[in-house]
């Protein structure tokens, strides 16, 4: 698959943009804060309806005007159709050839993209949190239906939580109720781990091999599923369930103590482990960049695998980070399969061989012109 073409409207820096891409590579050279992951952000924000670096929408509109729009043209499956996401103080629309799609999980993976930014360190050395949101969009962006079931999970979560509150202050009330959001919680708790648990069978079995390629034989890659209660990954929903029951039930009243919900899949964790060591607390920087390639190349593989074509990849601001023997693993990877696009400051740090296939862009305040 690739995207054709982008138009922008007041969008972050860009008053007006429209452009046509190369279905291989393109590489945007810019100064900074001339619009480079600005670009990168609005072909991220096509595909998922949400930026990879902030939460909130409103940033994403030109500074003073009323409303930002992003559309774009994407080649899937023989076909081309039209993509449109619109951020307004009325909220955030998404239409998929046209007509309005009310559920996130009916317009996300109409077009599929990967991201390797500077940030995506985070992903082993951050928070559980950003493991859990990397695990949650790429599952989603091949399953529309763990989409739901994480919405709903985190919607029950929510009352549930605000119940526990409730209850912490009043503790002589009718738990009835927390019971209801208990079960719900658990029939969408049960589904999300099961899925995770087998996407995360795949991801190690692309990651491990591209690790050991990227570290020439010298690292093994293990991932291990760090869960809040005790399942494991051999575990169908059914299981998964029984174990869930039996430790709300223990927990109950220590949860309405605390007054928020203790165990879950928003309390989960991802561990990375090189060579059976914990790559978070004993890795270098090298081998934590390494271990977030190969989940990022894997990750491309896996897409491929679940929708029979190889997504849209953006490596904002990464490539001249790679050394030389990093960089072409990397480039021998996605060679003439994977529309690429990659930005940067200078050519000087990347591989002739690449620059002499691209269509080349230079960005200038919120201006893109095409070389050639
Ligand atoms: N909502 C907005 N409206 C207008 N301009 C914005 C908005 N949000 C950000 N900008 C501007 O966009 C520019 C940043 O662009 P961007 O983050 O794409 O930089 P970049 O080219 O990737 O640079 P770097 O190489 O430093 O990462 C800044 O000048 C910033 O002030």
């Amino acid at each position: 698959m690739y995207i054709e073409e982008i138009t922008l409207t007041h969008y972050r820096n860009y008053d007006q943009l429209s452009v046509s891409f190369d279905k291989k590579i393109n590489v945007i050279i810019g100064e900074n804060a001339q619009g480079k992951t600005n670009l990168m952000e609005a072909i991220y924000v096509l595909a998922f309806t949400k930026s990879h670096r902030t939460p909130r929408d409103k940033e994403l509109i030109q500074w003073d005007a009323e409303y930002g729009k992003i559309e774009g043209r994407v080649f899937k499956r023989n076909q081309s159709f039209p993509l449109e996401v619109i951020f307004s103080n009325k909220g955030k629309k998404a239409k998929f050839n046209h007509i309005e799609q009310k559920r996130l999980s009916e317009y996300i993976g109409a077009m599929n993209v990967v991201m390797f930014a500077p940030e995506d360190l985070n992903l082993v050395k951050g928070s559980p949190s950003e493991r859990r949101k990397f695990f949650d969009m790429e599952i989603g962006q091949t399953q529309p239906i763990y989409i739901y079931h994480l919405g709903q999970y985190q919607r029950i979560l929510k009352e549930r939580n605000a119940l526990l509150k409730e209850l912490q202050r009043q503790p002589q009330a009718d738990p009835t109720m927390l019971r209801v959001y208990t079960d719900q919680l658990i029939d969408h708790a049960s589904i999300i781990l099961e899925r995770r648990f087998l996407f995360l069978q795949k991801l190690r079995n692309w990651a491990q091999p591209i690790h050991e390629g990227i570290s020439r034989g010298y690292e093994q890659l293990n991932i291990d599923y760090d869960a809040s209660v005790d399942v494991s990954e051999d575990m169908d929903s059914e299981k998964i369930k029984i174990v869930l029951e039996e430790y709300f039930n223990k927990i109950e009243s220590k949860e309405i103590e605390r007054g928020t919900t203790l165990v879950g899949p928003h309390r989960d964790d991802l561990i990375f482990y090189v060579n059976d060591k914990n790559v978070q607390t004993f890795g270098s920087q090298g081998q934590q960049r390494t271990t977030a390639l190969s989940l990022k190349l894997a990750e491309i593989e896996l897409i491929y695998e679940e929708v029979g074509e190889y997504p849209i990849l953006l490596l904002d601001d990464v490539l001249s980070e790679l050394d030389d023997y990093r960089q072409s693993h990397l480039l021998n990877t996605i060679q003439g399969k994977v529309q690429t696009f990659v930005t940067t400051t200078s050519v000087d740090g990347i591989a002739h061989d690449t620059i002499s296939q691209a269509e080349i862009f230079t960005i200038h305040n919120g201006y893109l012109v095409e070389e050639r």
